[in-house]
């Protein structure tokens, strides 16, 4: 029997529920300064100061119980008991935004309605006091009747009070949930006039407003401007892409170099036997022409972690409401697209913040087509192999702007893609956003760097199992049978590997992809930064014995034509590979359906746009 108490955090997007809950529970949830950032129920445990098991469960946030989008919907059922997985939260823990008091009172008021135990937590204390907003508790206590502890989520400090509190109201909260548990009652409540009691209570409360803060205004003035906006949006992704490239250089050398080191190291050290050569042609060339991306990946990481939390991203959104409602898209679009070019399955699932069931499919099904972070190892290969590294107009690289290019690439092709989806298959009126605007904040150092660690491990982990794993199996299908005695050819042209790359060739070869290309395709499909591992392993193997410590960049320039690497660039910029996200968006779009018309429409695409680069680069370069 588990005895624990539960514990719900509930209350408006972006109040701090799920920096309350990492700072209960010591986990990691995703925060950022924008409404849906969570959009699924996350459980954690933690014990008060008496010795209370607490279960606590952190939701997504929800401006009032009647909402209808997916994941606000999972708010009200969890509060109201009406998932089978889910029992009843005995405590709900109602997280407040000091900063905004009459907005999220509200749905405090609503969920008193529903007559079970609660506390409130009065959070960002930090922000009211910046601005100028002081609160009187007390009377804030007394007009609800609900305990109000103070909290700032994000400092360590800022939650000692809420645990003293917790504890000693969890005790009597204990005994008044040991009592019968009856399922609330609901009814969608007259919103009006529960609007009007919380600003009542919120004149009550409040001893003085506070200023309206100057900088928020002159901040917003500038990044909300018709002409100055998009262009410091613009500019600022712009940045971030040649960041990537430039700030990575020297970083990626130093892990290459330690990588070559560990192969020559293993080279000098064991016999040439097998095993000797699945550790450095499989293992070494695979996962390491991976891991040395990881610079990038920080990089690209860190920039979106500082824009999310500072309150720009929001502002992002807003702006871009207008360019996508042109194309029929919903402006709530706007932050699973930006998600996704961290990765699709988080932008996914971040779609589910749309409630009109159209708009929310035509976002899932363009998501692909959003440059993820998996793909930045096979851009930057292909970039570094086969792009002069030389200065434009004397302050842009020619690689960065090819990067650059291919991201616009994406973002160009969703939009079109969205337009014809929106006009066909997924026709209907689409809503404009309608999006409150979070506060400016300067991120905290320790959240970023928490943040980038936690993405860090993801990265790696996927390196070491999933990448790890299908370089081995790559590495035995590709060598064995070994090649007969009289052999032209490397010997990895007659092995299984090479048989299925000669077999997909056929299908590979009028887009200019060579069979080495066609079968790293496969595993590929996994993951596609595992496609430059397949790679790695391929060329290491098809490489002669003096070759195997020259590097894939050099490997591939003796390889591939021009053309050839432009056409697997295209590819890229459209190919459905990786699994997983096909395997969302069948699970949010709840059908086989629409998945395999994603997975199609991309290939599709994929085919082409390769086809039609590798065509037109060989006509120009003859
Ligand atoms: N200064 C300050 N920032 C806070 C505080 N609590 C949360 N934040 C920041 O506010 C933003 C929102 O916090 P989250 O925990 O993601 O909010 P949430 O309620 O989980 O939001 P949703 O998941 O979108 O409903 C993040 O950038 C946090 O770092 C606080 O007490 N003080
Ligand atoms: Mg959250």
């Amino acid at each position: 029997m588990n005895s624990a108490l539960r514990l719900a955090l509930v209350g408006n997007p972006n109040a701090g529920k799920s920096a309350l809950f990492n700072a209960l529970t010591g986990s990691r949830q995703k925060t950022g300064n924008y409404p849906g950032t969570t959009v699924e129920r996350r459980a954690g445990r933690f014990q008060t100061q008496h010795g209370l098991e607490v279960n606590v469960v952190d939701l997504p946030g929800t401006y009032s119980l009647s909402a209808t989008s997916p994941d606000q919907v999972v708010t009200r059922e969890v509060v109201l008991g009406q998932r089978d997985s889910e029992p009843l939260p005995d405590v709900i823990l109602c997280v407040v935004d000091a900063t905004n008091l009459k907005l999220h009172l509200r749905l405090v008021l609503e969920l008193k309605q529903l007559g079970r135990p609660m506390l409130i937590a009065l959070n960002m204390i930090d922000l009211a006091t910046r601005d100028k907003i002081d609160i009187d508790v007390d009377a804030l206590e007394s007009a609800l009747g609900i305990p109000v502890i103070p909290t700032v989520a994000v400092r360590r400090s800022g939650v000692k009070e809420l645990s003293v509190e917790l504890s000693n109201h969890l005790n009597d909260l204990v005994e008044e949930a040991a009592k019968t548990k009856p399922l609330p009652a609901w009814q969608p409540q007259d919103l009006k006039s529960l609007q009007k009691e919380a600003g009542r209570i919120a004149k009550v409360a409040t001893r003085s407003e506070g200023i309206e803060h100057v900088m928020t205004r002159r901040l917003d003035a500038l990044f909300l401007h018709k002409i100055a906006g998009p262009v410091i949006l613009f500019a600022m992704l712009f940045v971030m892409f040649q960041a990537v490239f430039a700030w990575a250089e020297t970083p990626m050398e130093w892990i290459d170099m330690g990588i070559g080191a560990l192969a020559d190291w293993l080279i000098a050290s064991l016999p040439d036997n097998a095993l000797r050569s699945l550790l450095v042609d499989g293992v070494i060339a695979g996962v390491g022409s991976v891991v040395v991306f990881l610079p990038q990946i920080l990089i690209l990481f860190a920039f979106i972690l500082a824009l999310e939390a500072s309150g720009y991203m929001a502002r992002g959104a807003f702006l871009m409401d207008r360019i996508m409602a042109s194309v029929g898209l919903n402006g709530r679009a706007f932050i699973p697209l930006l998600s996704s070019f961290a990765c699709a399955i988080p932008g996914i699932m971040a779609t589910r913040t749309i409630d009109n069931p159209r708009d929310r499919l035509t976002t899932i099904m363009i998501a692909p087509l959003m440059t993820c972070s998996a793909r930045i190892p096979v851009y930057t290969l292909l970039i570094a192999a086969f792009i002069p590294n030389r200065a434009v107009g004397g302050v842009f690289n020619l690689q960065g702007m090819v990067l650059f290019a291919l991201y616009l690439a994406g973002i160009v092709s969703a939009l079109i893609v969205a337009g014809v989806l929106k006009r066909t298959v997924t026709k209907g009126a689409s809503q404009s956003l309608l999006m409150e605007l979070p506060k400016y904040q300067l991120p905290n150092l320790r959240d970023l760097v928490l943040g980038l660690y936690e993405r860090v491990k993801i990265f790696i982990a996927r390196a070491g199992k999933f990448i790890l794993t299908t370089m081995i199996v790559l590495w035995v299908l590709a060598s064995y049978p070994a090649a007969p005695a009289d052999a032209a050819l490397p010997d990895i042209y007659y092995s299984y590997a090479g048989q299925i790359g000669r077999v997909l060739e056929i299908l590979f070869a009028p887009i200019g992809f060579t069979w080495e290309i066609a079968i790293s395709l496969v595993p590929g499909m996994a993951a596609r930064e595992v496609f430059v591992g397949a790679l790695g392993t391929v060329y290491a193997l098809s490489g002669s014995e003096d070759q195997i410590a020259t590097s894939l960049v050099s490997r591939l320039q003796n390889a591939w034509s021009l053309p050839t690497a432009l056409a697997v660039m295209a590819w890229y910029v459209y190919a459905p590979q990786c699994l997983a996200t096909l395997a969302v968006a069948k699970r949010e779009t709840n059908s086989w359906g629409w998945m395999f018309f994603m997975a199609g429409y991309l290939t599709a695409i994929a085919y082409l746009a390769a086809g039609i680069t590798y065509w037109t680069a060989t006509a120009i370069i003859g």
